[in-house]
């Protein structure tokens, strides 16, 4: 819709975040057309207005926006343990590290779908991606779950004790790169469903490629975070992760080795689909 002129803005000045009400006969044509009767027009400043932005790629645990709490109130399937092992880790330092929860079910989902057995956790932290994605698995099924961190996976393995999938999740504390080459090493190339990758962000292209070996046909590699609260359309920011989701991004659109869908969800989840 084209900008109202400010003449037909009320007399009285009119501030950042104020509502000024357009006075019958100065109304942009535009509007009128539509059959508007009354109408608002609200000055916000630009970075406000990046914010607001911004605020629509929030995680729902963070989203106050009412239709994101409604996609949610009206489709999570939290048992009572992850909610509690959530609850726990917003609490902690690193809190906003959390998988949003509609993220982590939708890999479940597409898990369940696709007959999922062997499956990649990559970036653990206090255990809800690996915790999901083991609640989903059959019983023979199996989670490698990748991190460098015991205190933070130490958090979660009560969790997994007490949801009764502590045996179908293998934790590996190591630099993720390294572990995903053991076992494309040990011949594993080819024999996993599943790949949530969630760790550091400058080495997204790395495990990109890994996963991909080590994917079978059909399988699908989930990327965490390919928004980055905005930042990757933002050309001022050239911070190392930004950069490398920015690339990464490029990188997916093209590729003609997958199929792909980039979801505005969370933080933004780019699915790839191996052909
Ligand atoms: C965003 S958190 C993962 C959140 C988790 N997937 C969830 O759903 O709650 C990122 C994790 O990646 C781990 N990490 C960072 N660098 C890593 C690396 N080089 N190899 C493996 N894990 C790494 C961090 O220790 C941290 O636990």
């Amino acid at each position: 819709m084209p900008a109202p002129r400010s003449s037909s803005v009320t007399q009285s000045p009119v501030n950042s975040g104020q509502i000024a009400t357009l006075q019958s006969g100065n109304r942009p044509e535009s509007l009128d057309s539509k059959g508007a009767k009354d109408y608002i027009v609200v000055l916000i400043r630009s970075d406000t207005l990046d914010r607001i932005l911004k605020m629509s790629i929030l995680k729902s645990y963070r989203n106050p926006d009412p239709l994101v709490q409604y996609c949610v109130n009206h489709s999570l399937r939290l048992t009572d343990v992850q909610k509690r092992l959530n609850d726990l880790t917003l609490q902690h330092r690193r809190g906003r590290m959390l998988g949003a929860p509609e993220v982590l079910q939708l890999n479940s989902n597409i898990m369940q779908a696709i007959g999922a057995k062997k499956v990649l956790d990559i970036g653990v932290f206090t255990g809800a991606s690996s915790l999901s994605a083991a609640l989903a698995l059959p019983p023979e099924g199996k989670v490698h779950a990748l991190d460098i961190s015991e205190e933070y996976t130490n958090i979660g393995k009560p969790f997994w004790e007490e949801s009764g999938v502590a045996d179908k999740i293998r934790l590996h504390i190591a630099p993720a790169a390294e572990t995903l080459q053991k076992f494309v090493d040990g011949g594993e190339a080819g024999t996993f469903d599943y790949a949530f990758i969630d760790a550091d962000k400058t080495n997204y292209d790395r495990y990109y490629e890994l996963c991909l070996t080590l994917l079978r046909p059909g399988g699908v590699i989930a990327f965490d975070n390919t928004l980055w609260d905005g930042a990757v359309i933002d050309p001022a920011d050239q911070t190392p992760d930004t950069v490398a989701l920015r690339k990464l991004n490029e990188k997916l659109k093209d590729d003609q080795r997958i199929n792909i869908s980039f979801l505005k969800i969370g933080d933004g989840l780019s699915l790839c689909f191996k052909k």
